[in-house]
């Protein structure tokens, strides 16, 4: 259900409810589809063999009230891990902030209900920040 502001009108005004979570973890930025050489040519420092971290900010917006349980699939699951070791879903897909916006829409849509979740937005620098609305 949509949330409502205050409407004291028949029709209910639709808004939107955003909560931030913070996590930190690991990565390398290395394609299994790409040689070493690729690679090193593609990603540059971030391909660096023993990875490199961020704190990254996730912003979630949804069409009204936000279940405690959704922050689950950000916290537990990513919090002070490496990203392309303890996450299976990063075994065959690169660890850039967009996939990781697609992994946390795929995993958090399931927790709510239809047409809730509108937005995954994520800071992984302050100069790299990815939204993604599930299209
Ligand atoms: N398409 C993408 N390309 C890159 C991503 C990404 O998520 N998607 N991420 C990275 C690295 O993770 C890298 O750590 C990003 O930050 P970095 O370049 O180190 O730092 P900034 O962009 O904040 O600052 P610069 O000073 O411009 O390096 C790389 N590519
Ligand atoms: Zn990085």
């Amino acid at each position: 259900m949509a949330g409502s502001w205050g409407s004291s009108c028949a029709t209910e005004r639709v808004g939107y409810i955003t909560r931030v979570q913070s996590f930190s973890a690991c990565h390398r930025l290395h394609s299994i589809h790409l040689s070493n050489e690729e690679n090193k040519k593609v990603y540059g420092k971030c391909n660096n063999p023993n990875g490199h971290g961020h704190n990254y900010k996730v912003e979630v917006t949804v069409r009204g009230k936000v279940s405690s349980g959704t922050s689950d699939v950000i916290m537990t699951q990513l919090d002070h891990k490496n990203l392309d070791k303890d996450v299976p879903y990063f075994d065959t897909v690169v660890s850039t902030t967009e996939n990781l916006a697609v992994y946390i829409w795929i995993n958090m849509v399931k927790l709510l209900p239809p047409n809730l979740l509108y937005e995954i937005k994520i800071h992984e620098t302050d100069k790299n920040i990815v939204v993604y609305r599930g299209e």
